[in-house]
């Protein structure tokens, strides 16, 4: 698949409004035709991802080799600072390749990894962005941005709500492709609200289109140590200019 895929037939977005509306998000299973699912899916398992943490109140972006080849000592001084972070505050461990920033450099490989490049190009089509702006009412909808990622077991993102200054962001989405899940193995996408509870989780699923308004508190529960696979997604944010 080298095309950017469509999205499915039958998906009417002033029909499904009024669901969006109710609590600011909206789980759309089906998003794309089996075929291109599968070829996205085969392309998340081939991407070349690099380890994306936060430690001691920092971003880093590692990669695999680095960390593997890291003295004892020192990744057991980071995975104590995650720990930590992550008992308290914002923190996070999972794997990622920035799909848009190789596409907004014109840094195309296509192969394997076509079918990603596609689902950007879908991102930012007329056919996306429109079937947004009606979702929502909102016409700001102007572009996105993507990143693929990878949780494994441990991984996690604790609490937050997307809101970051100048990035523009207006909703969040979440491109699933974990074939086969158990909602025991955690990495589900919580939302919180204001009195500390879980009002919905989505568990990761099989070719399914998250979207849900900025700002709105939530998080990636940690993946189970006896999870019985990797959760992959492409997940981004649909921004103003
Ligand atoms: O992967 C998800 O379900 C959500 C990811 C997320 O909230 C984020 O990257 O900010
Ligand atoms: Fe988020």
């Amino acid at each position: 698949m080298s095309r950017a895929p469509d999205l499915a037939r039958g998906l009417d977005p002033a029909k499904l409004r009024p669901a969006f509306e109710r609590f600011g998000r909206l789980h759309l299973p089906g998003i794309f035709a089996p075929k291109d699912a599968q070829a996205i899916h085969a392309a998340l398992v081939a991407a070349p991802y690099h380890r994306s943490l936060t430690a001691s109140g920092k971003s880093y972006d590692i990669a695999l080799e680095t960390l593997a080849a890291m003295p004892p000592e020192r990744r057991a001084e980071l995975e104590a600072a995650i720990l930590e972070g992550g008992r308290t505050g914002f923190q996070y461990q999972f794997d990622a390749w920035r799909l848009s920033d190789l596409m907004e450099a014109n840094q195309r490989t296509g192969g394997v990894l076509a079918p990603l490049e596609g689902v950007y190009d879908l991102l930012n089509s007329e056919a996306f962005l429109g079937f947004v702006r009606t979702l929502t009412g909102d016409d700001a909808c102007a572009y996105a941005d993507a990143q693929a990622t990878r949780y494994r077991p441990g991984d996690f993102l604790t609490a937050h709500d997307d809101d970051v200054a100048g990035k523009h962001r207006l909703y969040a989405y979440v491109l699933n492709f974990t074939p086969a899940w158990r909602p025991d193995w955690g990495g589900l996408l919580a939302f919180h609200d204001a009195d500390g509870h879980v009002s919905e989780a989505y568990t990761p699923t099989f070719n399914a289109l998250n979207i849900f308004r900025v700002p709105q508190q939530h998080a990636v529960t940690q993946v189970a140590s006896f999870a019985g696979a990797q959760r992959f997604s492409i997940t981004g944010w649909i921004r103003e200019r």
